[in-house]
């Protein structure tokens, strides 16, 4: 079995990206006449631009009929552009504010995604209420989120709350909000109650699930599905949780650059959540969520078959560039065929094609 998780060489894992989306995208059927011409408008911090808009990316795009314009945030949508899509990553209440002023002015522009559903995702509260509300149980498996309390102030008086909810240590200690910052990624692991009272509110405390160290991250880009395997935190030995006291801080592990590919693991904990479990996940949360482009953490309960728990949603993750290039592609086709300027035989390939479930696949 190949696994397919983070690799520690960038340019490695971008080919494979690139060869993958290849073989599964027939991209000589997915051209839109060269004169027409999808604008795709972005606002995203400099760190995004630099991952997302690398100059490989904007060449195909370009071939493909897909220019790319950065948007002058501090200015109104309606003075720059047209825009086609506008896809953004940007937080802050008056840019918010611009994109919807546009939006309302010009609903015919495909905005990815709406502003109101992004919100959703930074409070790490309301990010998981959809899963929790699903209550997905089906014959591949269960998909609940972690017992969780939230805290909004007087530290003094968490070991309390925390006994009073029943939750057990140690407990994974994430900050309400999930902004993108580096302060909203500062996570922890506190081993005992008295520690407790020293945390520093707003933040969620989420019971620690033993995955045997193994997450899986499923990325979501329109009806497209991907799944692949990261490094994550190892086993707790919950029978002795007293041999260790304190709060210890850890660094972002589902971003390390850790292959898994040559990694020997437990078939039983490498074994990816099975495709009908999450294939019905993902279009539930597609459609509660109300957002195209997200991708959702998800753990397996060690020790079972089918207890998965969604531990964390982001929208606009940093992998799988080409998937979201062949979603604005499909964008781009879907509004061309509506304003009847696309050939019979080029739309019947590309159905075709598409409907072959090529590059819809789940792997
Ligand atoms: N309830 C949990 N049980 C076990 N491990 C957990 C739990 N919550 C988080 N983790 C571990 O901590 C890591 C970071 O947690 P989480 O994904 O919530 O943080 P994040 O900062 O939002 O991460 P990302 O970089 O994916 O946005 C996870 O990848 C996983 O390894
Ligand atoms: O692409 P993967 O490895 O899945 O990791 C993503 C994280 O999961 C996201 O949380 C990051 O976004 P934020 O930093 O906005 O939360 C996101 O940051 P990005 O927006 O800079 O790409 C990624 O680091
Ligand atoms: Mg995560
Ligand atoms: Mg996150």
């Amino acid at each position: 079995m190949r696994l397919n998780g983070e690799v520690s060489c960038i340019r490695h894992e971008e080919e494979e990206q690139e060869e993958e989306a290849e073989e599964r995208v027939p991209l000589t059927l997915l051209a839109p006449p060269p004169s027409q011409k999808l604008v795709v408008g972005y606002a995203l911090t400099s760190k995004k631009v630099k991952s997302f808009l690398q100059p490989k990316l904007e060449g195909l795009a370009r071939k493909k009929g897909i220019i790319f314009v950065a948007i002058d945030h501090c200015q109104p949508l309606g003075n720059q552009g047209p825009f086609d899509i506008v896809l953004h990553k940007l937080t802050g209440k008056e840019w918010q504010q611009l994109l919807e002023d546009y939006w309302e002015k010009h609903p015919e522009v495909t905005v990815l995604d709406p502003p109101a559903a992004i919100k959703h995702l930074r409070n790490r509260q309301s990010m998981l209420q959809d899963v929790a509300d699903l209550n997905l149980s089906d014959c591949y498996g269960k998909v609940g989120i972690p017992r969780q309390l939230i805290i909004t102030k007087d530290p003094s008086s968490i070991p309390d709350a925390v006994n009073k909810a029943g939750l057990s240590l140690p407990l994974v200690v994430k900050p309400l909000v999930a902004d993108g910052s580096a302060k909203s990624h500062e996570l922890s692991l506190a081993y005992d109650e008295v520690s407790l009272s020293k945390l520093d509110p707003p933040l969620v405390l989420q019971e620690f699930v033993n995955h045997g160290g193994v997450l899986f991250k499923v990325y979501i880009v329109g009806e497209t599905i991907k799944v692949v395997r990261r490094f994550s935190l190892p086993d707790v030995n919950k029978c002795e949780p007293l041999n260790n006291t304190g709060v210890f801080q850890f660094p972002r592990v589902s971003c390390a650059a850790a292959s898994a590919d040559d990694a020997e693991l437990d078939p039983g904990v490498a074994e990816l959540p099975p495709r009908p479990l999450l294939e019905n996940l993902c279009r539930e949360l597609r459609h509660r969520l109300g957002l195209r482009l997200f991708n959702i953490d998800i753990i397996r309960e060690h020790g079972t078959k089918g207890r998965f728990y969604v531990i964390d949603i982001n929208y606009f993750p940093g992998k799988y560039i080409l998937l979201i290039l062949v979603f604005l592609l499909t964008l781009a086709i879907v509004k061309c065929l509506a304003m009847n300027t696309y050939s019979l035989i080029s739309s019947s390939a590309w159905y075709k094609a598409s409907s072959k479930g090529d590059f819809l696949a789940v792997n």
